[in-house]
């Protein structure tokens, strides 16, 4: 597996990198989030753009990406639309998420742009293909907020990713027991040691699987989602304890 290196961040090397979400619906709640979760020095940030009140107005969306990068000037700016089919919050036609996709793309303010595997293939081409011409990475993702599917089936959909051409492939899933656990980071183990060529990002959701979001770096996800002002999905610990444990299991290994 090789290493990814955006701006001053090493992806797949060393400990887990933090992805802290913003949850805010209005521009307002957004920047005040923004300024308090930027003192969390997080790697990452993931604006969850499907919370936004006014996703819908591509100007609005548009004006504040532009703010958020001048507020993480240095911190890597995710962008993210979480269909509601996956766990999100809004329900848009396939057509406008690649236009808000591409929009959002192609302000060349963002350095990430999550894309979800499970959509129409051109689309997916064609949004990693624009990220592509823009120099804006992808994680392709995918998220079962019900169960977790085989250990195959895991590795299936993540290597179906990188023949997409993503440059970080994710997937989320819900454990109904710890076996589940255990198959996700089965999964993970095996994709890192004999499938992949990058960085993958992988996660059981929920109280049981809060192991997978702190052993990262022992099993080969190399981002973990921890919660700023609020979580964003369940299991997500709050970023100071997260990097407390990051950084004893870094130290150990
Ligand atoms: O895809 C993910 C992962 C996530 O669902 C989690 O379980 O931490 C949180 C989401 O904000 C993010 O887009």
């Amino acid at each position: 597996m090789s290493t990814l290196k955006i701006k001053d961040v090493v992806i797949g090397e060393g400990a887990s990198k933090i992805i802290v979400p913003l949850v805010g619906k209005t521009e307002a709640e957004i920047l005040t989030e923004a300024e308090m979760v930027k003192s969390l020095k997080p790697d990452v940030v993931e604006w969850r753009v499907d919370i936004y009140e006014k996703v819908e107005d591509l100007e609005a969306v548009t004006a504040l990406i532009a703010k958020l990068r001048e507020v993480f000037a240095d911190e890597l700016l995710l962008f993210t639309f979480r269909s509601h089919k996956e766990g999100g919050n809004k329900e848009i036609s396939d057509a406008f998420y690649v236009e808000l996709n591409q929009t959002a793309i192609r302000t060349k303010n963002i350095d990430l742009v999550d894309v979800e595997l499970f959509n129409d293939e051109e689309n997916v081409n064609t949004l990693v293909a624009t990220a592509k011409e823009n120099g804006v990475y992808v994680i392709m993702s995918n998220h079962d907020f019900f169960k977790t599917p085989s250990k195959e089936e895991i590795i299936s959909r993540l290597c179906k990713m990188q023949e997409y051409g993503a440059d970080i492939p994710k997937i989320a899933v819900m454990p109904t027991n710890v076996a589940d656990v255990i198959t996700l980071l089965d999964a993970t183990n095996t994709m890192k040691t004999e499938h992949a060529d990058r960085p993958l990002i992988t996660m059981s959701m929920g109280g049981t699987g809060v192991i997978s979001r702190l052993a990262g770096e022992v099993f080969g996800s190399a981002f973990t989602f921890g919660a700023g002002k609020e979580a964003s999905a369940p299991g997500q610990i709050p970023v100071e304890e997260l990097r407390t444990v990051l950084n004893i299991l870094h130290k150990s290994l």
